[in-house]
């Protein structure tokens, strides 16, 4: 147990969010699960696109999905679709994962010059905000340093950060891949500033990258010392061994993201639970 909080190492809620994540990807496997409510997927669970259609596609992931999986990543951008409701609903399934001890990451990608990420900092994770996550993910596209205000409440609050670096989309190397005065790729220079933020962290530092599972190279990660969230597995076109190959030596610190390959599965709570199964069973050698 970790002193003075009754929870097993790693996992209470004064430790940094990197440990707890390595906590977790131990005892539940390597998989981040994402809440992505599309409309497409609404239609096909027989559900309304609307608030209330909203409203039951989380309480079926969070049934599915709470005390089962390392990770779970609401995409926010599926809930604001829906105004002040789809907040409201957002809100709620954040804070009943929470409240039974599931790690939550915001697919929010914020990104804006330093004083208004202060507030996005407070937004997603400020102490008792209504929206406070485990961690947030963040566009560095304004600078790294644009981000401080929000490492810095991460580090204050022991959350967590992942900065995109590589992502899944093919237009994403028009920018990543381009050049820095020093030579560099710019996602490289996005995961040597989220290492030098890791400097000291034992297991896991609490700023992770963002690397696309579609990529055909990654960029260097072995010196990183943080979590790698991996999205573009299987809607997208990537699989277990394209993570395999840009993992390279960091295979621990590699957490695949799945969504639609997962919530197709639904509406059955079962069909959902299996799925995930399959998949953390897919990805069974990242901690083997
Ligand atoms: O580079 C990135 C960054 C984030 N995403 C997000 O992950 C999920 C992927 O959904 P799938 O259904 O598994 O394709 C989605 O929320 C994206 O916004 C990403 O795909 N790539």
């Amino acid at each position: 147990m970790t002193p003075g909080t009754g929870s097993p190492p790693g996992t209470g809620p004064h430790e940094p969010f990197g440990s707890r994540l390595y906590a977790a990807l131990d005892r539940f496997g390597p998989l981040c699960v994402g809440v992505d409510p599309h409309p497409e997927l609404l239609q096909a669970w027989g559900l309304p696109e609307t608030v209330d259609g909203l409203e039951e596609f989380s309480e079926i992931c969070v049934e599915a999905f709470v005390g089962r999986v390392a990770l779970v990543k609401p995409q926010v951008a599926f809930f604001e679709a829906h105004g002040s409701g789809g907040f409201a609903v957002l809100e709620r399934t954040i804070e009943v994962l929470r409240e039974a001890g599931t790690l939550v990451v915001a697919d929010a990608k914020r990104g804006d010059i330093g004083s208004t990420m202060s507030a996005y900092a407070q937004a997603w994770l400020g102490r008792g905000s209504p929206l406070e996550s485990d961690a947030v993910t963040v566009s560095p596209y304004l600078g790294f340093g644009s981000a401080d205000p929000i490492l810095e409440l991460a580090e204050r609050n022991h959350g967590g950060v992942f900065v995109l670096a590589a992502t899944s989309n093919p237009e994403g190397g028009q920018v990543q891949l381009s050049t820095a005065a020093d030579g560099r790729h710019v996602s490289q220079v996005m995961v040597d500033e989220a290492a030098a933020r890791n400097a000291g962290a034992t297991t896991l530092g609490s700023v992770g990258v963002v690397v696309g599972a579609t990529l055909t190279d990654a960029p260097a990660l072995g010196g990183l010392h943080g979590p790698i969230l991996m999205p573009g597995v299987g809607h997208q076109g990537g699989t277990a061994d394209d993570v395999r190959r840009l993992a390279g030596d960091c295979l621990r610190s590699v957490v695949p993201s799945v969504s639609r390959e997962v919530l197709r599965a639904g509406p059955s709570v079962t069909a959902l639970r299996e799925a995930v199964s399959r998949s953390v069973e897919e990805f069974a050698f990242l901690r083997s």
